[in-house]
């Protein structure tokens, strides 16, 4: 299986480069962020978006934090940068996930008079590569069970490419590699309002690697399930609870109850580092909310009248009765379910 050629962060020796995923798909431009307090903004403003980058991406921050923490205190002084760093986006576990490794690093050398910088730098690294090597599992469960029923439509819902992972991706990275066995023939990739990753970043990594795909409107969604011209759901994640509750983008709830109404399967690839079982369901996950101006604006232009007031949280719950497998880096969960979960996780 070959892994996508698309580079969303790059470690450079003393900074980060970043492919700002704003400026897309219209330019590739490359941000630098050179400490942590950069690199959070870099989150929030979302340069680097998708549950798993983030991740990824803070864990170099914290790195970028000890070659700029010379003096003794520098136990102190990553401790701030982590806590700047988890305050960066609430709703993907990912970040916390990846902060609690980089933590772990620091606790094993906290009696030493110097930042611990390399040990740090390699558990970044280790982060990153390891989140790759996930993805391409997932992309070999993920296509063995599309097999089952021979070559199929799926659709898609936001960014979960190479962009929003260490590569390749998640849900986008099974479709990836069904695709080159020739399992899938079209992807109709929706196009998330009000950010637009289906649009501006699904769209533009499917069309450059010569992967069919079909942009719709979100609301379009409906008529393709009904017209029985789609044969998986297949979608990410940035928050799996202990029994199989999901978030992730705004929309999926919908699409999954669709589904389900029109008796499409509902497929969700995240890796293991996407599960939070310290939360009992969804309703425990902590969801998002953005900035009015993504649904007040189109660029420049303001679209809705002065003062009105909005809603707009980013991401929402599909509860586990509406999914029929969870595809991890360990395997196919199915049904999802809290024994299903904690058996292929391994925390029974
Ligand atoms: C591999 S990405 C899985 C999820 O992170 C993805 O579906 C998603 O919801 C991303 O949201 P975003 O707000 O663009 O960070």
């Amino acid at each position: 299986m070959t892994a996508s050629t698309i580079v969303p962060i790059r470690w450079c020796g003393d900074a980060l480069e970043l492919l700002d995923q704003r400026a897309l798909p219209d330019r590739e431009i490359r941000l630098r962020v050179n400490d942590a307090t950069q690199t959070a903004q870099a989150i929030t403003d979302m340069v680097v978006r998708g549950a798993p980058a983030i991740g990824i991406t803070a864990a170099y921050g914290v790195a970028l934090a000890a070659q700029r923490a010379e003096d003794s205190d520098w136990p102190q002084r990553l401790e701030d940068a982590i806590e700047c760093l988890a305050a960066s986006r609430p709703t993907a576990v990912n970040l916390f996930w990846a902060l609690a490794r980089m933590r772990g690093v620091i606790d094993r050398h906290r009696t030493q008079r110097e930042a611990p910088v390399a040990a740090l730098l390699d558990e970044a690294r280790e982060i990153h590569q390891r989140d790759l090597a996930d993805n391409l599992a997932m992309g070999r469960y993920g296509s063995e069970l599309i097999a089952r029923n021979g070559t199929c439509t799926v659709m898609t819902h936001c960014n979960t490419g190479a962009l929003a992972t260490g590569g390749h991706g998640t849900a986008l990275g099974v479709i990836r590699s069904a695709w080159e066995q020739g399992l899938i023939t079209l992807v109709h990739a929706n196009e998330t309002r009000p950010w637009l990753q289906g649009a501006r970043l699904t769209a533009w990594e499917l069309q450059r690697e010569g992967i069919p795909v079909v942009l719709a409107a979100d609301s379009a969604a409906s008529l393709l399930l009904a017209r029985g011209e789609i044969d998986w759901l297949i979608v990410g994640a940035d928050r799996i609870a202990a029994n199989g509750d999901v978030a992730n983008k705004i929309g999926t709830y919908a699409l999954a109850v669709q589904a389900r109404h029109h008796g499409v399967k509902v497929m969700v690839v995240a890796p293991s580092s996407t599960f939070d079982l310290d939360l009992e369901s969804g309703a425990d996950i902590p969801i998002e909310t953005r900035d009015s101006r993504e649904l007040t604006h189109q660029g420049e232009r303001r679209v809705a009248p002065e003062n009105v007031k909005i809603f707009n949280p980013v991401f929402d719950i599909t509860p586990a009765a509406l999914i029929d497998a969870i595809v991890c880096e360990h395997g196919v969960i199915e049904p999802p379910n809290p024994t299903s979960i904690a058996r292929l996780l391994g925390r029974t």
